[in-house]
């Protein structure tokens, strides 16, 4: 920790009366925060552009290209929160795992791991080993003001699936296997991931970001049960280890219907949710005490002006009856998205917010 930091006054001041962190308080707010889940990327021409010549991961270790691509749908769209950009398995890379993210396939790992030998290769996480990350923070935070940063993490599981597969993967078979063949060994890879996740969003939390999301996109392959005997114990660890710092927990899954209330229980102060539960639904399922965040379908994007109005007033209205409501979509832009319907997007839900 540095010298001039303290778990209890970790809170980014200049942010904490933003629409987005008092939304994450379930405080009133000016109007419905929106930010969109990889808003930073291809959708943006800026950033194919910026991004030229340089691969993924080695992106995601210069500071000032960071910087750059971060605050570029900022300017762009007005949205109400930055998300640092970098990839879930950049931590993993920090600690020497041998991966790389193939265009057009996502991350691959050279040496899956499947045995006990294997898990060897998961070593802490120190500060040191992502200065870059720490480093770009600090000039973003400098650069966004009042607008907060939103660090985050790929969660033990969607971690630990990539790991045991080696790569994206439709079914999840390996990784299913280990969980239900070798429990115990399931139990420690996860909880080492628990440890690296909880140290590397430390640091994003230390260098100034205002709130967290751990991304668990592939949850949603396993059933209510199985998340909460096998999953549960490493992501609740995960948030209890930021704890201290008070900042807002996010906790995002991909066709986590059935999983909503439980990723609220592992310790998220606000659920996000994909487009297939509507808002006033989800809220039931999460129950009281946590925001939510959410949740137009990505591919309706591609529609008329009139059907994207339409669809965001419907989403608008089922999350009206909640305390807290953060606007985004159900997951990631799609690259191929329209910049200039995302940027009507956040205008439109400004003004129907407005109070
Ligand atoms: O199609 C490809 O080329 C590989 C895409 C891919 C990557 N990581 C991956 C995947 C699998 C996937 O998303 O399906 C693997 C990946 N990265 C991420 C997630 C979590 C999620 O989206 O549910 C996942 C898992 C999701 C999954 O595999 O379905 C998270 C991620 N990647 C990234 C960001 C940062 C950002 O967008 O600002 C973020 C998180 C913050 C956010 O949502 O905004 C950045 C990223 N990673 C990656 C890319 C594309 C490569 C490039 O620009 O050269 C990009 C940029 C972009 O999306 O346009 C690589």
């Amino acid at each position: 920790m540095s010298a001039n930091t303290s778990p209890a006054g970790q809170q980014n001041a200049a942010t904490y009366d933003s629409a987005f962190m008092k939304a994450c308080r379930r405080e009133p707010v000016p109007h419905t925060p929106v930010w969109f889940m990889r808003q930073a990327g291809r959708s943006l021409p800026e950033y194919r552009k910026v991004r030229e010549g340089t691969a993924m991961l080695e992106s995601c270790m210069m500071p000032e290209l960071v910087t750059e691509i971060t605050l570029q749908p900022v300017r762009r769209h007005k949205v109400d929160a930055a998300i640092y950009f970098s990839d879930i398995v950049v931590p993993l890379k920090a600690i020497g795992i041998d991966l790389d993210i193939k265009p057009g396939i996502g991350p691959v790992v050279a040496n899956p791991i499947r045995s006990r030998a294997d898990l060897a290769q998961l070593r802490d996480l120190t500060p040191d080993d992502v200065s870059y990350v720490t480093q770009a923070i600090g000039m973003l935070t400098a650069e966004l003001g009042s607008t907060p940063l939103i660090g985050f993490a790929g969660a033990p599981f969607t971690l630990a699936s990539y790991l045991v597969e080696g790569g994206p993967s439709r079914n999840h078979e390996n990784t299913k296997a280990l969980m239900y063949g070798d429990p115990q060994l399931w139990a420690d890879l996860l909880d080492r991931l628990a440890e690296i996740t909880g140290a590397f969003l430390k640091v994003q939390i230390e260098a100034g970001a205002s709130a967290v999301q751990l991304f668990d996109s592939w949850v949603g392959a396993l059933a209510p049960a199985d998340y909460r005997r096998s999953v549960m114990p490493a992501s609740r660890k995960v948030f209890d280890a930021v704890a201290p710092y008070g900042v807002p927990r996010i906790h995002f899954g991909v066709g986590t219907g059935e999983l909503l209330g439980l990723m609220g229980e592992a310790g998220a102060d606000v659920v996000g949710v994909d487009w297939r539960v509507p808002m006033d639904e989800a809220v039931r399922r999460v129950g009281p005490g946590k925001a939510l965040q959410g949740n137009l379908d990505p591919a309706v994007l591609f529609s008329t002006r009139e059907a994207i109005e339409a669809k965001t007033d419907e989403v608008l209205a089922a999350a009206s009856g909640l305390e807290g409501h953060i606007f985004n979509l159900g997951h990631g832009v799609l690259p191929t998205t329209d910049p200039e319907a995302l940027t009507r997007l956040v205008e439109h839900v400004h003004t129907r917010t407005a109070r």
